[in-house]
């Protein structure tokens, strides 16, 4: 039986693939007290005595646990920032493209996607291997978060009263400076020659998340209808059980951020109005499920050999 050992579990998405992996009988899960969680012997001695880690670590300490790993049979799930672009990985997206599921079952580096890049990459990626979608396109997104996308920081920050940061705010924007750090993946897995402008918000909610990326129909080649761009989407996901392509007739007045909560899905939906020539795309996750998470326990069935959905759907 594979043995399984995430460093950092004693974090936010550590403690969300922790109870995702709680009842499984196919793996066993090995995690540090907390005497021994960041002690750098303990940790290089359960990095290379387990056949698959998960790291759910910030990005530096992340890149320390990939260091310490001797053993060359050591397979790794990067949860963080660290390596989603980084040469000798695999982005750990199963699918967004054909043939990805099979390189993240042959790998033995699988980085797993930023949240707000597991929803632009899923919007964008199809549109721009059609060819609808121009690579040189200027590409805008914005969204809202739950505050659990923060990590233990930023919870404290909204939940703590006595946290010296403690914050009533209900909703405020963030990456002003316009260098998120998912900007690189978001550029790299789509193909798009430009970054796009990124406006993400975050929200007095746990968790859950709602990304947009409008788009002026009448400035792509062609000037495709929301219909064409829905036929994409919905052909490139067809048989993905979670990734769900919404009708393209449906009609709803509006969407709420936290609808997915508590699932691995990702729901996708294309808001049209061909008189316009406008489209809004729409990405709907729990940014721990699909977004983290439950993103790296598909990652690790995969790597594993396991049954792609164990655990998750
Ligand atoms: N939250 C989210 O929605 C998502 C997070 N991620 C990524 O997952 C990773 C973890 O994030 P998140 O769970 O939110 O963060 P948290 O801060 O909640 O958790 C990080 C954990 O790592 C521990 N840690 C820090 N340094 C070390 C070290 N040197 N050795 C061992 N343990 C250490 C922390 O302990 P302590 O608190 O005591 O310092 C904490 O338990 C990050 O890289 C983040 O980018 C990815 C997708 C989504
Ligand atoms: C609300 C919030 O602050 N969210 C985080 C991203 C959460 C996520 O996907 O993070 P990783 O890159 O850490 O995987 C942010 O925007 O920086």
């Amino acid at each position: 039986m594979a043995k399984v050992f995430i460093d950092g579990a004693a974090g936010t998405t550590g403690l969300e693939i922790r109870e995702r992996l709680s009842g499984r009988r196919d793996l066993t899960v090995v995690q540090l007290g907390e005497a021994d969680r960041k002690d750098a012997k303990a940790r290089a001695r359960a990095l290379n005595d387990a056949d698959l880690v998960v790291l759910c670590l910030p990005d530096d300490a992340a890149r320390e646990a990939v260091s310490l790993i001797e053993n060359p049979d050591v397979r790794v799930v990067d949860a963080s920032t660290a390596h989603r672009t980084a040469p000798g990985w695999t982005y750990g997206f199963a699918e967004l493209e054909p043939g990805q599921r099979e390189k993240i079952a042959a790998s033995k580096r699988v980085s797993n996607p930023g949240c707000w890049a597991t929803a632009f990459v899923s919007l964008v990626r199809p549109l721009v291997r059609a060819g609808v979608l121009p690579v040189d396109f200027p590409v805008t997104a914005n969204g809202v978060s739950g505050y659990s996308g923060g990590g233990r920081k930023m919870v404290e920050e909204f939940e703590k009263k006595d946290a010296p940061d403690y914050t009533e705010t209900v909703v405020r924007n963030y990456a002003l400076t316009l260098t998120h750090k998912h900007l690189p993946e978001m550029k790299a897995h789509t193909g798009l020659a430009h970054t796009p402008v990124f406006a993400p918000f975050v929200g007095r909610f746990y968790r859950g998340m709602l990304v947009e990326v409008p788009l002026a129909l009448w400035a792509l080649p062609g000037v495709p209808s929301s219909a064409d761009l829905h036929r994409v989407l919905a052909d490139a996901y067809a048989s993905q059980p979670l990734v769900e392509v919404a009708p393209a007739d449906l009609k709803v007045a509006n969407l709420d951020a936290e609808a997915l909560k508590g699932t691995n899905k990702i729901k996708l939906f294309v808001f049209g109005n061909d008189a316009s020539g406008q489209v809004r795309l729409v990405a709907l996750l729990d940014n721990l499920g699909k977004g983290a998470g439950g993103a790296a326990v598909q990652n690790l069935n995969i790597m594993l050999g396991l049954p792609e959905t164990t655990g998750l759907l």
